[in-house]
């Protein structure tokens, strides 16, 4: 397989890039693909018989006249071609197998590299097809495609049997095998563009369906169905257009391989029975050398015609090296003592993902134990970004972010996980039991999922749900309301008592009861000695925050204690305003 370009020295200094993995992992299977070789060794020689027999049966048999020798050719025959046959699917079951060993071997660091792809791009890029490019490549490796991969290198050896026959034999042959090169060359050449156009346009279209059946309430009542249709047609059309381009290419293609090996046979056929007129040829070797060209040129055919689900192969080959080489292998941390809850931001700058200016610039603050921040600012001011950075989630382009003294990307990212409890603005629930997404989709243990609930005041709105705890919720089948959901997710971030607790606006759809049961939450956080960080445009969220920033366009403009930064934002609500505090670090 090929070894693309554009992602490689990205990977970390030391850890092999995504396309070294690729080979890695495909050399995993060395051993089984040895194997396949030799097979592939036997199956050519064992194919070798066809021919050879037929020289027997006309140059020896006929001319002969004896029965027995053709009982004991036939019977030898019989053997060999059950042999083939035996080794054929040796060798098809073995390459079954690489497939599934490469999949295996590959799935989870694919799994998390487009995890991690799609916690940096967003959910929605086209980028994420990791999974699905995995699935093309083992269904690659286990078709006959990839055998006639095998088979494709033993080519020259049916040549230099023709050219044995006679030199004109061989020549005819090789000029016919080298247009049906050139045609497969053209082959990809011409229907890639239109290959790759039709797969981004299914991606999209199959991302927009997605998204409509997520939404159909909300299409329906806003009167949307003819537009989603018109859309979601749209891109079905684009599809089905760059498909017909490649298909009519690649049917050319296909047709004239095809044809053009009829007729190749023919000409080999022709030329043979020239030769056996003036007698440089015997009938035995006219008709065996058809019969070997004819091998010679199946794997070609078989190239051709498959072209498709070897170039979608190819491309995932290119497109899972790079999405690998962004995301390197975690490299194994030291792993740190839980730590206090004492956070220091420094100079603190963020890049978002595949942006080119930071959103977010030069913030500072620190945090000690006990101690809840509250970030507010207008829309677009930055508090979700920072809330982000401080889970981990989007690293820092500039600055520092330090828990208990060592920066976020000293800690491994799930233990950083635990220590952090996030609820971001828009909750999703996964698929599973209610406990088990308070639990983090861990095995939960039940008395710390039960704290969570009552602390996020959702244990009795839990208790009405048919089945409690054990109810299960889904993205699309859970009818919870916002609110519930919320506080499905503030119990989830509160879960196994986190050092830092991020809260992204979590007051947003919170009724009077969940306001007050959240104070009560960052409350008791800060008792147990946690830091608290809370993002809000309503001021009952900030009630329990000993600190606040101010935020404006990415930059702080205010940063103190609570009250006097909330003075300052009356008496002065205008642009930025460069204050001795912005920068600053020692606010706690
Ligand atoms: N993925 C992204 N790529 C590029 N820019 C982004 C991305 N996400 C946010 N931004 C930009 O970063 C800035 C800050 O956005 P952010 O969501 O942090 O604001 P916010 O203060 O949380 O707003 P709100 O109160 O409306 O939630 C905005 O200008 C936004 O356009």
């Amino acid at each position: 397989m090929r070894d693309g370009q554009g992602g490689k020295g990205r990977a970390g200094a030391g850890w092999p890039d995504g396309f070294a993995e690729l080979r890695a992992a495909r050399g995993g299977s060395a051993g089984l693909l040895a194997g396949v070789a030799a097979f592939s060794v036997a199956v050519n020689l064992l194919a070798l018989t066809g021919p050879l027999f037929m020289l027997q049966i006309y140059d020896r048999v006929l001319t002969s006249g004896s029965v027995p020798t053709l009982t004991a050719l036939f019977l030898l025959v019989t053997f060999l071609f059950l042999m083939m046959g035996v080794i054929d699917l040796a060798r098809s079951r073995v390459m079954a197998r690489v497939a599934l060993r490469l999949q295996e071997r590959l799935e989870p660091r694919v799994f998390q590299a487009t995890l991690a792809d799609s916690a940096a791009v967003g959910a929605d890029d086209h980028r994420q097809t990791g999974l699905r490019d995995l699935d093309s490549l083992r269904q690659l490796v286990a078709s006959p495609l990839a055998t006639a991969l095998f088979d494709l290198p033993w080519a020259p050896l049916f040549l230099a049997a023709l050219y044995l026959f006679h030199p004109t034999l061989g020549a005819v042959a090789t000029l016919g095998l080298l247009v049906l090169v050139l045609a497969t060359w053209l082959n990809q050449r011409l229907t890639r563009p239109p290959l790759r156009d039709a797969a981004a346009a299914e991606h999209l279209a199959d991302r927009t369906a997605a998204l409509y059946r997520n939404e159909g309430e909300l299409i329906t009542a806003l009167g949307m169905r003819g537009a989603t249709l018109a859309r979601w047609r749209q891109s079905r059309h684009r599809m089905a257009q760059s498909l017909l381009s490649a298909l009519d290419r690649g049917a050319f293609f296909s047709v004239f391989s095809k044809s053009f090996r009829l007729f190749l046979q023919s000409a080999l056929l022709a030329a043979g029975a020239w030769l056996v007129l003036r007698q440089e040829l015997t009938p035995g070797a006219m008709i065996a050398s058809s019969v070997l060209m004819g091998r010679a040129l199946a794997p070609i055919d078989q190239l051709v015609a498959g072209w498709s689900a070897m170039q979608r192969a190819l491309d995932g080959w290119d497109r899972l090296g790079h999405l690998l080489t962004r995301h390197p292998p975690q490299r194994p941390r030291t792993p740190l003592p839980r730590p206090a809850a004492r956070v220091d931001v420094a100079n603190l700058s963020i890049i978002p993902p595949q942006g080119a200016v930071p959103v977010l610039r030069c913030v500072g603050f620190s945090l000690a134990p006990g101690q809840a921040l509250g970030v507010i600012g207008p829309s677009g001011a930055g508090k979700s970004t920072l809330a982000r950075a401080l889970t981990g989630g989007w690293p820092a382009a500039g600055g520092t972010i330090r828990l208990d003294g060592a920066t976020l990307d000293q800690y491994d990212p799930d233990q950083l996980g635990r220590l952090i409890g996030y609820l971001p603005q828009q909750v999703t629930l996964f698929d599973g039991t209610v406990a088990e997404n308070i639990a983090r989709l861990s095995q939960p243990d039940p008395a710390a999922v039960v704290r969570a609930a009552i602390a996020a005041a959702a244990h009795r709105m839990i208790l009405a749900l048919p089945q409690g705890y054990d109810t299960p919720v889904s993205q699309a089948g859970a009818r919870l309301s916002g609110g519930q959901v919320q506080r499905i997710g503030l119990a989830r971030a509160l879960y196994g008592d986190p050092v830092l607790l991020v809260l992204d606006e979590p007051d947003s759809n919170l009724d009077h009861e969940g306001s007050a049961a959240l104070n009560l939450a960052i409350r008791g956080v800060k008792a147990r000695a946690g830091a608290v960080v809370i993002t809000a445009h309503r001021p009952a969220a900030i009630v329990e925050c000993d600190l606040l920033l101010r935020m404006d366009r990415g930059q702080p403009v205010a940063l103190g204690p609570r009250d006097e930064v909330l003075r300052e934002t009356v008496c002065n609500p205008g642009p930025p305003r460069h204050a001795a505090a912005e920068t600053g670090r020692g606010a706690a």
